[in-house]
């Protein structure tokens, strides 16, 4: 039985008083942990903030990105052991906003997932097709590939304990989900890979979550498909109701 993960990523919205705000109408009202796990994904300038106001509670917070060397003359960015240092519990990789506009490339994206475990951050690796992709009926190929690349080098425990998160682009803030079937099938697929990469025992135990555009009206839904484990949400996890909400589909 694998633990249901929903991470809100509020990708670059909110100041600081609402992000603290926020997780005090949240954080005792998240699952417990042994039902789920609950995170929000912020922007590097809130974690130390949301770090100490979340001690003690269920509720995770994860940076939306970092760099993969451990320190040096890199201008404007963020060290795995930074984030460790803070007490941040999990970082996203790979988005496909940092892939499409910031050059996240597979090739770091795997030296980020490398860093992470290094420094004990959960990493929320992120995979997903493009419209034209999907059209062209390549998206098996397509999220086959980023799945083999992101992980390359992980032991098998380490890929057990990835979260993988399966973002069709076309999907995310557009308002067009997946239907859960067509979620559930990429899903299913990408387990289907690490099952051949890494053995069923890994598969079973690695948990995918699907993003794009999930919603308190269709989360339910799409948890209770058979291979999707959690949810990525953007726009309906910024306001404190409607993400409480989607937790209580995993509650
Ligand atoms: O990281 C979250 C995804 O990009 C989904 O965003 P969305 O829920 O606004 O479609």
């Amino acid at each position: 039985m694998r633990k249901p993960i929903i991470a809100g990523n509020w990708k670059m919205f909110k100041l600081k008083g609402d992000a603290l705000a926020f997780v005090e109408a949240v954080k005792n009202n998240v699952p417990a942990a042994d039902k789920a796990d609950s995170i929000v994904c912020a922007p590097f300038v809130f974690l130390d903030a949301l770090v100490e106001a979340t001690k003690g509670t269920n509720l995770g917070v994860a940076a939306q990105n970092m760099h993969f060397e451990e320190e040096g003359a890199f201008t404007g960015e963020i060290a795995p052991r930074m984030l460790a240092d803070l007490g941040v519990n999990a970082v996203v990789i790979g988005h496909s906003e940092r892939r499409e506009m910031f050059n996240e490339t597979d090739e770091t994206v795997n030296k980020k997932v490398h860093a992470a475990f290094k420094h004990n951050l959960l990493p929320i690796v992120c995979v997903g097709e493009s419209l034209e992709v999907r059209e062209n009926g390549t998206t098996n190929d397509v999220v086959d590939a980023q799945t083999v690349k992101a992980l390359a080098g992980l032991t098998a425990e380490q890929v057990a304990g990835t979260v993988i998160a399966y973002e069709p682009i076309w999907a995310i803030g557009t308002g067009k989900t997946a239907t859960s079937e067509q979620a559930n099938e990429t899903c299913g697929y990408i387990r289907s890979v690490v099952a051949r990469e890494y053995g069923q025992a890994t598969a079973d135990a690695v948990r995918i979550q699907y993003g794009g555009s999930v919603k308190p009206d269709n989360v339910v839904e799409l948890m209770a498909q058979s291979d999707i484990d959690g949810a990525l949400v953007g726009g309906a996890s910024l306001d404190s109701e409607s993400f409480l909400a989607l937790l209580d589909a995993v509650k």
